[in-house]
């Protein structure tokens, strides 16, 4: 038993490859993200429905319920797009984190101290106590412009008269949210966005749903005072909660600033006490579960394919390759499951270069000729040699000739037609059988020549001849006329 273990794990450290690690570590990345933006997000009935559903796929898949996985992976697509619609500002609003580094890192932008929560617990207990309307956005890591509407900007520091005197009734920029930023008031009468989901607000009206509207919208925390009840709530995360006193304010007004913004204490060891440790670490056991479940593959596919062959730079080395040459091998290769799932078969060529190769010699497939993955290997070749019936070429000086069709116009009689050169070099297999005794151009059609002129023709080039590179297939051909005397 302790010797099979051994054995497992041995295999295991055997077949797996620092890319393997890289491959988790970003995985558990990725998934501390998303888990991160779960537990934040507004929209958990749906989070639910769909890790249900993805566990329902990985059931199916492992107890080999095929009908059941063929119908999640065949609907895959309409749910990716149900996704994307239902979670747009979700997703929106994680890639702007993402974006902005606000997952990882703290506000250090805007200090505080115990004062700011002092100054905001003392002026929203007197509100409450006065029944005076309030609505208190304090700023948390991600940016609110886009959610915020109208108001008036205003640069000051945080005090209790400030707050009376902005929420008094009477005063004209009462109406609305104000802004703070630290210990920063950076904005006042500002219109937020409105919640729909009133079945959260429990009784309370616009200026409550307003709170809640930002809340599901960002990581902001909202403190509202009701101008008809005089009760506290604040609102976070997508929730509304109503608070029993003052006190239970400061608590969670330290706890926002605490998670929010920078403390004495070095992010890394902040983060390490703070609950994202926890998120952090079960990132890492799902990734683990992850590669596990779909990447780990220690067993050893055998798989073969019909593969093209391909013969290249026959051009500059001058060959012909003659009638029935194979253009196909059948190659089985090996490697994890995994790899084949990865590989793209239409890409598979094997390749000869046969810039040096001479006549009669034999072209053995290896996998230096097959442009594998690294993780797939050549197992078996059919056939493993390839006879390829090749000829050199071999260099003519032909004459270049210019057919001729219709008569010149009756006024007219021809003094000369000429090609701008009289011979041209090409290339033909060695057979005096095989080289035609001139190369055509197109012919000049006579009817058409009004006067003596130069038209470009280009050349007619029989199959088993071969121009240089560097040779223009069109030559310019002169054309003497006379007008013939009466
Ligand atoms: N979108 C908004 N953004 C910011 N403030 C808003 C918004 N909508 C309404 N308010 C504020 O809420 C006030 C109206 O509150 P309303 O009585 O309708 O709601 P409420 O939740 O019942 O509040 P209260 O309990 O204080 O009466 C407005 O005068 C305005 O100050």
């Amino acid at each position: 038993m302790i010797r099979n273990s051994i054995d497992i794990l041995q295999d295991f450290l055997i077949n797996v490859r620092i890319a393997d690690v890289v491959d988790v570590a970003l995985i558990s990345v990725f998934l501390y993200l998303i888990l991160n933006w779960l537990r934040q997000s507004a929209s958990r009935q749906s989070i639910i429905g769909i890790v249900s559903l993805f566990a329902l796929y990985v059931m199916a898949r492992f107890s080999e319920m095929y009908l059941t996985e063929l119908l999640i992976e065949g609907l895959f697509a309409v749910i990716l797009i149900g996704i994307v619609v239902v979670f747009q500002s979700d997703i929106r609003r994680l890639f702007e984190r993402i974006g902005n580094w606000s997952i990882f890192w703290k506000n250090s932008h805007a200090p505080f101290d115990n004062r700011t929560t002092n100054i905001i617990t003392e002026a929203v207990a007197k509100m409450a106590e006065n029944k005076t309307g309030a609505l208190l956005v304090l700023k948390g890591k991600e940016n609110i412009d886009r959610h915020i509407h109208g108001g008036i900007p205003l640069e000051g520091k945080i005090s209790i008269p400030l707050l009376h005197s902005i929420f008094n009734p009477k005063a004209p920029g009462h109406d609305g949210a104000v802004i703070l930023e630290g210990e920063r008031i950076i904005r006042f009468g500002a219109h937020l966005p409105l919640s729909t989901k009133l079945e959260k607000l429990s009784g309370g009206g616009t200026r409550h749903a307003a709170a809640l509207g930002l809340a599901e919208q960002c990581d902001a925390l909202v403190v509202v005072v009701s101008e008809e009840r005089g009760s506290i709530s604040i609102a976070r995360d997508g929730t509304l909660q109503r608070l029993e006193s003052v006190n239970q304010l400061k608590g969670i007004l330290n706890e926002f600033w605490e998670t929010r913004y920078e403390t004495k204490e070095s992010p890394l060891t902040s983060w390490w006490q703070s609950r994202d440790l926890r998120t952090a670490a079960a990132s890492v056991i799902l990734a683990v579960i992850f590669w596990f479940a779909f990447a780990y593959q220690s067993e050893t596919v055998y798989r073969t394919f019909s593969v093209p062959i391909e013969y290249r730079n026959l051009q500059s080395s001058n060959l012909v390759l003659q009638d029935s040459i194979p253009l196909e091998a059948r190659l089985t290769l090996s490697g994890s499951d995994q790899a084949f799932r990865l590989f793209d078969q239409s890409q598979l060529v094997v390749s000869f270069n046969l810039t040096n190769y001479s006549r009669g010699e034999e072209l053995v497939i290896t996998e230096s000729n097959v442009n594998l993955p690294s993780d797939l290997s050549l197992y078996e070749v059919s056939p493993r040699s390839l006879k390829v019936r090749a000829q050199r070429l071999k260099e003519y000086t032909i004459p270049i000739e210019i057919p001729t069709r219709g008569t010149l116009p009756g006024r007219l009689s021809l003094i000369s037609i000429k090609p701008e050169r009289d011979s041209m070099n090409v290339f033909a297999v060695d057979s005096t059988r095989q080289v035609p005794r001139s190369l055509l151009t197109e012919p000049v059609d006579l009817s058409s020549i009004e006067a003596s002129t130069e038209l470009p023709r280009n050349l007619v080039i029989p199959e088993n001849i071969r121009l240089p590179d560097t040779t223009s297939r069109q030559i310019g051909v002169a054309i003497k006329v006379k007008a013939k005397e009466n």
